[in-house]
C-alpha cells in the first residue's frame, strides 16, 4: 500500500518532471552525500547536474563539528564543487541565533559549548565569547578539588549565560558536571542539533543527541536545538538566501530532522535518500508521522539516464 511517497529510482521521466518543480535544493550531508570521510558515487556528478540545470543548492547539515570553512575543506577533499556561501550548518545556525535573536547583553552573553572546534569557530565569527569546548585542561578525571570548586563557583565563569551542546567526542564527567552547575546557575539550554545517531562509515555512531543526553538527564532540562528540524534554522535560511519555499526541496536521509524540517517549513517537496539512517519501512505503509513527497534508493538515481 503506498505511503503516498513517490519511489523515484530508475524512472527517468518521474525524476526529471520532480526536479523541474524546484528551483532550489536544500542539501543535507552526513548519509545523503558521504558517509563520514566517503562520499557517496555520483555525487559530485549529480549536483554538478543540478546546477547545470539552473538549480541553486544550498547545504544544510545539522554535524555541528565543522564551521563553514571547515566544511568547504571537506567538500574539496572528495572533488564535490561548493561555494562556502552555501554551507549553512548547525554551529552557524546556533552562533546567529545567540547573536542576532537572543543578542543578550555582555558580559552575560558568554557561551559555555559541550562540543568541539566547529561550534567554538562560528561562535567567534559572530563575535561570541565562549568557554569549556575543546579546552584540554577539562579532558581529565575529577578531582575531589573539582567537586568543591564547582560547588562554591570558584570554577565556573560568572559571565556564563548559556549552555551550548553539540557532538562532542570528549565527554567526560567533569564537563558534563561544569554544564549541569551553570544550567543550575539559570543559564539557558541550547543545542546545535539532537540527532541521537551520526551515521559513518556506512553504519551508526552515537550522535549529538547521545553525546548530551547526560547533560539533559542531569540537569532534567531539554536544550531548544537550532539545528533541523527547528524553524529558527530554516527562517534563518531563508533570509539569507530568499527562497520560495515552494519552489525549495529539502533532500535529506533522516525523517526526524530533514524531511519534518522540510514539512514544517512549507517547502514545496521533500527527497529522502536511502543511504543513511532513515529506512523504507520508517515511512511506508501508512499511518506514519513523516512521509517525504518521494524517495530514492541513492542521491545519484537522480542523474542516472
Ligand atoms: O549527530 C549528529 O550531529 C548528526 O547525526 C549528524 O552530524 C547529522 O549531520 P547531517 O546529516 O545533518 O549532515
Ligand atoms: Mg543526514
Amino acid at each position: 500500500m503506498s505511503s503516498g511517497s513517490q519511489y523515484l529510482t530508475g524512472d527517468p521521466s518521474a525524476i526529471a518532471e520532480f526536479i523541474e518543480k524546484f528551483d532550489t535544493f536544500l542539501f543535507d550531508c552526513d548519509g545523503v552525500l558521504w558517509s563520514g570521510s566517503q562520499s557517496f558515487e555520483g555525487t559530485a556528478e549529480t549536483l554538478e547536474m543540478l546546477r547545470n540545470k539552473g538549480k541553486r543548492l544550498v547545504f544544510v547539515s545539522n554535524n555541528s563539528t565543522k564551521s563553514r570553512e571547515e566544511y568547504k575543506k571537506k567538500f574539496d577533499s572528495m572533488n564535490i564543487n561548493c561555494n562556502v556561501e552555501e554551507i549553512f550548518g548547525s554551529s552557524y545556525s546556533a552562533a546567529i541565533y545567540i547573536s542576532r535573536k537572543l543578542r543578550l547583553s555582555p558580559p552575560k552573553n558568554k557561551v559555555y559549548v559541550l562540543g568541539v572546534a566547529g561550534i567554538e569557530t562560528e561562535l567567534d565569527s559572530e563575535s561570541i565569547p565562549h568557554v569549556g569546548g575543546t579546552d584540554e585542561s577539562l579532558r581529565r578525571e575529577m578531582t575531589g578539588d573539582d567537586y568543591e570548586k564547582i560547588a562554591s563557583g570558584e570554577m565556573l565563569d560568572p559571565d556564563v549565560g548559556i549552555v551550548l551542546t553539540g557532538l562532542d567526542f570528549h565527554v567526560n564527567y567533569l564537563k558534563i558536571s561544569l554544564g549541569m552547575a551553570y544550567l543550575r546557575r539559570g543559564a539557558m539550554f541550547l543545542a546545535t542539533n539532537i540527532d541521537t545517531t551520526l551515521p559513518s562509515n556506512k553504519t551508526l555512531f552515537p550522535g549529538a543527541g547521545a553525546t548530551s543526553a547526560p547533560l539533559i538527564a542531569a540537569s532534567g532540562k531539554e536544550p531548544l536545538a537550532l539545528g533541523k528540524p527547528s524553524q529558527a534554522m530554516m527562517d534563518a535560511i531563508e533570509g539569507k538566501f530568499k527562497l520560495d519555499r515552494k519552489r525549495t526541496c529539502m533532500v535529506g536521509d533522516r525523517l526526524n530532522t530533514d524531511i519534518q524540517f522540510g514539512i514544517e517549513g512549507g517547502l514545496g517537496g521533500t527527497l529522502l535518500v536511502l543511504t543513511g539512517v532513515s529506512t523504507k519501512e520508517d515511512f511506508l505503509g501508512g499511518g506514519k508521522e513523516v512521509v517525504p513527497m518521494a524517495y530514492v534508493d541513492k542521491l545519484a538515481d537522480l542523474a542516472s539516464k
